[in-house]
């Protein structure tokens, strides 16, 4: 077997380096040839159309397709705006994610945000009722459905860690230094006593012993253990703050996070299946699970899924916020299609100094195994009650873009503070212009990225995108073209973080709103064929009908159904 790669130009050629034209991903490939394509001036489609065909049978081809798809090529408003104004190289990598809350549950607020870059809506099931989260999808479906846009959902579970219940209704309770109150597992009929807190956890009374540090939010609170009476434990407060709804609990003994049998809760409840079954009947694009231990979990979800037909449909996010979550991380990752580093509850179940490098590791693996990551808590937490962010803030945004870690999460600044959509600004200019100082600086990773396919033609689909990417950087180019159905090509090409955007073709909507999550993809649903050259003729023909790429801009072009890298100037 003979392996050689044939390299011959002509000028205004489109150059097409395959591996073996016709071959599928099921066969392994063995040799490298470069093809070429002639020009052809008298092509049957329109003069915007590339000119790469060369016979009349793929004319025949490329005219179908172009006249029968009415339905063109879909793409939001903002990028289309944001490609014809500024090019391909101003468009944003980092991927944007808003819980949505009071604040921004309306048609015209959750609008505003996906003007504003949303790419993933986030509903965290802690709160809210169930009407709530269903009024919420539904606007959000109807904003992609009436503007394009691909707003993905992703639906938060609650878990079962210990939390403290919602306040009767009120939005905050102020804790004073020296007060006592009462936590219990008491539920209350009416209104709440004075200073007496409800807690999700029964054996919470039994657990807790007197003298135990009692931390709300990972420490926004905090309360000593000072007396235990039947279900009821006496607290004196010692941090004073602001006692929030469904606020997380944890306590704490001789320095270390007790762990007694609340560490044997269920990391998914009865009331998260039930969520779970509720998100996949409106159709949810992700499950973030809360507080997972370990794989086996994540497993079983995926099973659950699979078993319900949705298993391609619904991404399983693994969310690292406990002590457990970070010992088997390596497998959770493995296992999840995608993680989130979330750092609230993390804080409170780790040593606070400890959390920035739990965030670089996490985004490491992540990067190394192929899954998306999000970074997610107090962004911008200054931000819930001020318009401009803290200076740290804008720095602790910065070091999330340059880890390039794929998605940035708004949590009470977009659920229910007073400026949603200047935090979102701020994390959109951030991002940009740390992703452009990343550029001009040249600072590509040094480390290689380790290879991650098991079979051999999963190998090859890796090779061409890491190769596609290193073409991409060293030849300038505009663009990486991605032609991808299920989605995984397009994450390959992402993994590598190209200099240049990568426009995501795929067949369905819901894969285009899954690519949403994902580091530089900019996901276009288009219905393209197995015969690349006629892609590639239908997309120019589009993209540049719609004024969103002009002749001369060049493109590197992948794609899953044919094992080739092509490098081409828009005609
Ligand atoms: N659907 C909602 N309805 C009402 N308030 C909400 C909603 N979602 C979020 N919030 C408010 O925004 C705050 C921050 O949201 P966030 O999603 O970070 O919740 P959290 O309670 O801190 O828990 P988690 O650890 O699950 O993120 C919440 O404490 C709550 O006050
Ligand atoms: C997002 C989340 O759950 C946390 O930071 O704890
Ligand atoms: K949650
Ligand atoms: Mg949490």
């Amino acid at each position: 077997m003979s392996q050689s790669i044939n390299f011959s130009t002509l000028s205004r050629t489109p150059h097409l380096l395959h591996l073996s034209p016709h071959s599928r991903f099921n066969r392994p490939l063995t040799s490298l040839s470069f093809r070429q394509f002639t020009l052809n001036h008298t092509s049957l489609i329109t003069s915007s159309s590339s000119k790469l065909l060369h016979s009349p049978a793929e004319r025949s081809v490329v005219a179908a397709a172009v006249s029968t798809d009415t339905a063109g090529i879909e793409v939001d408003t903002v990028t289309e705006a944001e490609l014809k104004e500024n090019g391909f190289r101003s468009t944003r990598r980092t991927k944007l994610i808003c819980t949505i809350g009071p604040a921004t549950c309306g048609f015209e607020q959750l609008e505003a945000l996906a003007e504003g870059g949303m790419n993933v809506a986030r509903l965290n099931m802690c709160h809210g009722t169930r009407e709530w989260h269903r009024g919420v999808i539904r606007s959000v479906r109807r904003l992609n459905e009436e503007k394009g846009f691909a707003v993905a959902i992703m639906m938060d579970t609650e878990g079962s860690e210990i939390h403290m219940g919602d306040l009767g209704g009120e939005s905050s309770a102020k804790s004073e230094d020296g007060e006592v109150w009462t936590f219990t597992v008491r539920a209350f009929d009416s209104s709440r006593p004075a200073r007496t807190i409800s807690v999700s956890y029964d054996g919470f009374a039994e657990d807790v012993r007197v003298g135990d540090e009692l931390l709300v939010d990972g420490g926004m609170v905090r309360f000593e253990v000072i007396e235990k009476i039947g279900p009821d434990v006496k607290c004196l407060c010692t941090d004073p703050g602001l006692l929030l709804p469904r606020a997380n609990l944890t306590f704490w003994r001789d320095g270390s996070l007790v762990r007694e049998r609340n560490a044997m809760l269920p990391t998914i409840s009865s009331k998260d299946w039930l969520d779970i079954d509720f998100g996949i009947s409106e159709g949810v694009d992700f499950i973030a699970v809360s507080f997972v231990k370990s794989a086996e979990v994540i497993n079983h979800l995926k099973s659950y899924l699979a078993a319900r037909s949705c298993g391609g449909d619904v991404g399983v996010i693994a969310k690292i916020e406990s002590i457990d979550s970070l010992t088997n991380l390596e497998e959770i990752i493995l296992a999840s299609d995608g993680a989130m580093v979330a750092r609230g509850d993390l804080g409170a179940q780790i040593p606070l100094e400890q959390v920035p490098a739990a965030q670089q590791r996490i985004v490491k693996v992540c990067r190394a195994l192929n899954k998306p990551v999000i970074v997610a808590s107090q962004l911008l937490e200054s931000m819930i009650e001020y318009p401009t962010p803290t200076r740290a803030e804008v720095a602790d945004v910065s070091e999330a873009v340059r880890q390039r870690s794929d998605a940035l999460m708004l949590s009470g600044e977009s659920a229910m503070g007073q400026f949603p959509d200047k935090a979102l600004t701020v994390l959109r200019s951030v991002s940009l212009r740390i992703e452009r100082w990343w550029r001009e600086e040249k600072r590509y990773e040094s480390t290689p990225l380790q290879p991650i396919g098991s079979g051999f033609s999963d190998r090859i689909s890796e090779e061409i995108c890491n190769s596609a990417a290193k073409m991409a950087n060293n030849l300038g180019v505009d663009a990486v073209f991605v032609y991808t159905k299920d989605g995984h090509m397009a994450s390959l090409v992402s993994r590598c973080r190209p200099d240049c955007p990568i426009f995501a073709f795929t067949t369905t909507t819901s894969v285009r709103r899954r690519l949403n999550l994902q580091w530089g993809l900019i996901p276009f649903r288009l219905s393209f064929s197995e015969d690349m050259e006629s892609n590639l003729n239908k997309t120019f023909s589009l993209l540049k009908s719609r004024g969103m790429i002009k002749s001369g801009d060049l493109v590197v072009a992948v794609s899953d159904m044919l094992q080739s890298i092509q490098v081409m100037n828009v005609p």
